[in-house]
């Protein structure tokens, strides 16, 4: 929303651009472009010799710099140390030190002596000195001593703003981890978005984490959008996530069965009798399509239109870049295609509701059920949403893994084919929607274990909040309200005391803590029961039909915490699946 902070502020930005062109020496002597006003004579043109313009000159230059950084304060209005603002003042310093020289070429007028060597010596001097500062602190990784904090407030990672907003868009997991290192602490600030943010860990951390009720989800989402406030509406929120739970219920899942092996099928069919697949691509779609299938078939079984939704999705969901942050209210480029892809999405879901509408073809979905409900377009435009992004993307990244694990480790794939084939043996059945939601929920304890030993090492999720209640304490420090707090799930998944040699897949290892990769509390995961329905599914689909080997070095098969959306290998690894 355009409030009258943003409108001074863009304001403002538009204002100072004018100023830097004018300011511009190449762009007034060049430009044929008339001015609605008149410049000073000695910038428009170096050869004046009027020593009265120059005094002028002199004078409007001195309103001028003072102008230019009001403009820049108003534009961020956050701390004298900004980038931003330094980068201004460098700005400013760099058009006005190419003046100086003309500005002293000129005859000056009786007060000033004439000092043009000293001048342009100290316009270089001091131009190089902020270009020195700016590298030392701004660009350049250098990290600041750890403040000690005070009795209220935890140390704090001071690197700069641009670097802590760039790691945190790049880099996040090693951002965040490397914090507690810098620190020694199991608490700690740093500074992101012009706000203080608090990491916790440890099991105090993660209690009021959890448990909170002022520390909140959606507030913390204009981050990682690039949207200063989500205007969320918490009926709308609370419609969808209600809608998710509603196709949760046993009855539901269990006609969700054939549908899903059916979406599963369609997309093996394509594969042949042998092919490598990138499993970060293809196994990937194939569960989001298995996801989307339950919430509007349509989408899910035309390939070519689930491929497009698939890739607006991830245009929407495509982390914001720093510039989003800084300055959320100037439009940018993903921006506006985050736009024009909500639009299109928006446009595949009405088009696809009229052709079922027209056909009185009913379907067994969720957008069925919402349709019969009299729920809008929009209504249902806002839980397709929902639905892809917080959980068709995530299950298809913890069943590319689980197959890339299985594909690396015979023994548990052959102990879950042997799983299933004893279920179905019991039924003297050999289709796979012999099997009840009933017993794919609990007659597959191995396969669970898999699943768990995946999501603990595939994908150790970064929550995030922000503190919309009163101050909290937390190890004696305080986080003050409006703070953002961040709890990073590998203090748990990935902590050595719990699970020795951590990153090491084992779906032996014994668990001897709280299982925390669905979250807990307030947000914990509400999509949990379809998400572990859907990847047993599907990967139980590919076992029983395909032997499948991992293509490229084993040794390369570390996840990139880094990458927030599949945590993609580093090596460049491929799976082979032969038909069976
Ligand atoms: C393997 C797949 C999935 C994983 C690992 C996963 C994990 C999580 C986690 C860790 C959270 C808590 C986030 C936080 O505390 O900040 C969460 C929340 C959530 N998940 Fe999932 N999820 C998965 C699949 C799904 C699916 C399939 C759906 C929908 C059908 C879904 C719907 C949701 C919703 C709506 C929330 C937010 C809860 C709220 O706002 O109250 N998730 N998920």
């Amino acid at each position: 929303m355009l409030n009258l902070r943003c409108f001074i502020k863009s304001l403002s930005c538009i204002q100072l651009s004018i100023l830097l062109l004018l300011l511009n020496p190449t762009f007034n002597s060049h430009s044929n472009f008339q001015l609605p006003f008149k410049l000073p004579t000695s910038i428009q043109t170096s050869n004046s010799q009027n020593p009265t313009s120059n005094s002028q000159s002199y004078f409007q230059l001195s309103i001028l710099l003072p102008t230019l950084n009001h403009l820049a304060t108003l534009i961020h209005s956050s701390n004298s140390h900004s980038f931003f603002q330094l980068s201004v003042m460098l700005l400013t310093l760099s058009h006005t030190s190419n003046m100086l020289p003309r500005l002293s070429s000129v005859s000056m007028p009786a007060s000033y002596p004439d000092n043009s060597v000293l001048l342009r010596g100290l316009g270089v001097l001091v131009s190089i000195a902020l270009l020195l500062y700016v590298l030392w602190f701004k660009v350049l990784c250098v990290v600041l001593p750890v403040s000690q904090g005070s009795d209220e407030s935890p140390p704090e990672i001071r690197l700069s703003e641009l670097q802590i907003t760039r790691s945190f868009f790049e880099k996040r997991f090693d951002l965040v981890n490397d914090g507690f290192k810098a620190t020694s602490s199991s608490i700690y600030h740093l500074t992101l978005f012009g706000r203080k943010a608090t990491v916790l860990s440890g099991t105090e951390g993660q209690q009021l984490f959890m448990k909170e009720k002022g520390l909140n989800i959606y507030d913390s989402f204009f981050a990682l959008l690039g949207i200063k406030s989500v205007e969320h509406d918490p009926h709308q929120v609370n419609a969808i996530v209600k809608r998710i739970i509603c196709m949760q219920r046993p009855d539901f899942l269990q006609s969700m069965i054939p549908l899903i092996l059916a979406t599963c099928q369609h997309a093996m069919d394509s594969w042949g009798l042998e092919k490598v697949l990138d499993p970060c691509s293809s196994i990937h779609e194939m569960t989001f399509q298995t996801i989307m299938a339950t919430g509007f078939f349509e989408i899910s079984r035309d390939l070519s239109l689930s491929s497009e939704f698939r890739s607006l999705i991830d245009v929407v969901d495509s982390p914001a870049n720093p510039y989003m942050t800084w300055w959320p209210w100037l439009p940018n480029m993903l921006m506006i295609r985050k736009m024009i892809s909500v639009a299109r999405i928006y446009l595949i879901v009405r088009k696809q509701i009229n052709i079922r509408k027209a056909s009185g073809v009913r379907r067994n979905d969720a957008v069925q059920h919402m349709l019969d409900d009299g729920e809008s377009t929009i209504q249902i435009l806002g839980f397709i949403l929902g639905l892809s992004l917080a959980g068709a993307r995530a299950t298809g990244t913890i069943v590319s893994w689980l197959i890339m694990r299985l594909s690396t480790n015979p023994e548990w794939a052959r102990t879950i084919h042997t799983e299933i084939q004893t279920l179905l043996s019991r039924t003297s059945q050999t289709s796979l929607s012999s099997i009840t939601l009933q017993e794919w929920e609990s007659q597959t304890p191995r396969l669970d274990r898999c699943i768990r030993e995946t999501l603990r090492t595939s994908q150790p999720y970064i929550a995030m909040r922000r503190n919309t209640g009163p101050a909290l304490t937390v190890q004696g420090y305080t986080i003050p309200t409006g703070a953002l707090v961040f709890y990073p799930f590998s203090d748990t998944s990935l902590n050595p005391a719990y699970y020795p040699d951590p990153m090491r897949w084992d779906p032996s290892r014994e668990v001897k803590r709280e299982f925390i990769c669905w979250g807990a509390g307030k947000f914990g995961c509400k999509g949990q029961r379809l998400a572990i329905l859907n990847m047993k599914l599907v990967v139980v689909s590919i076992l029983m039909q395909f032997d499948a080997s991992m293509v490229g070095e084993v040794e390369d098969l570390v996840p990139d915490y880094n990458d927030s959306v599949t945590c993609r290998p580093r090596g460049n690894l491929g799976i082979r699946v032969i038909r069976k």
